[in-house]
């Protein structure tokens, strides 16, 4: 299966690499599908590109969309499309060093401000707010990585209070982290009918802003763990296993 891995920025996209590259070396993967022979990518070994496709929904969606019609054009269409890298975590759900992988990919602040609160666009009569990864996939990549399983949230602006954090979870009470890209790699991947995931590694607690309490280094560190975890639920997954 040909596979799409986006991560916001390099840094994360190599952190993901660090865990293909032992895979890559036993065979098991295939890292970039500029090496893949024509027509790799069925059942089994899976071809994986990663791409940093920029911070925030509008620019992850934009290059995801590039990435994903390139590759159907080439004639070597993606079978999934990850969305990872680090994320805010809302305690005490999803502590800081955690993993969460998404059973619902929602936009968090896609809609309008009223004086009765927040209204999602849904409510307006437009679009969607939400994805919903195969369940199977959502179940098998918890399993094999540890990861909580709830809602992922995606917003345009970093939650940066207590108050915030508490209106998104009473909105959201399955939601376990907030992250920027999500929904908009989620959206790319709709458009072209490709099965989506979000797995998150918990870099901060969502709430009042506090730089120090940022754990990036240990945060990119379970991503290479969680993604190295991951490669034999790739190997064996087929987009028709919802
Ligand atoms: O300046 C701040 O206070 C601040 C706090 C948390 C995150 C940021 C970012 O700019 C991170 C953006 C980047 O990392 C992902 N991320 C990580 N933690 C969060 C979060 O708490 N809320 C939303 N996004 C987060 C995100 O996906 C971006 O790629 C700044």
């Amino acid at each position: 299966m040909h596979v799409l891995v986006a991560t916001a920025v390099p840094v994360e996209r190599d952190a993901v690499a660090r865990a293909f590259a032992a895979a890559a070396d036993e065979g098991r993967v295939l890292l970039g599908s500029a090496d893949a022979a024509p027509g790799a990518g069925g059942r089994g070994r899976p071809v994986i590109d990663l791409v940093a496709v920029g911070v925030g929904p509008a620019r992850a969606a934009a290059t995801t969309a590039s990435a994903l019609t390139t590759a159907a054009r080439d004639g070597a269409p993606y079978g999934l499309v990850v969305s990872t890298g680090i994320a805010g975590g809302f305690a005490p759900h999803a502590p800081v060093g955690s993993l969460v992988v998404a059973d619902e990919i929602t936009a968090a602040d896609l809609g309008a401000e009223t004086p009765d609160g927040f209204l999602p666009v849904t409510e307006l009569g437009f679009g969607t707010v939400t994805h919903r990864p195969p369940e199977a996939l959502v179940r098998e990549a918890a399993a094999a990585t540890g990861a909580r399983t709830g809602a992922v949230l995606t917003v345009s602006t970093v939650t940066g209070t207590a108050v915030r954090a508490a209106r998104l979870r009473a909105r959201h009470p399955t939601a376990l982290a907030e992250a920027m890209e999500g929904f908009g790699v989620a959206e790319a991947a709709a458009a072209h009918g490709t099965p989506v995931l979000e797995l998150r590694a918990v870099s901060n607690p969502v709430g009042p802003r506090d730089r120090a309490a940022w754990r990036i280094g240990d945060a990119l560190a379970a991503l290479t763990e969680a993604f190295g975890k991951l490669t034999p639920v790739l190997e064996s997954w087929h987009p028709h296993d919802r």
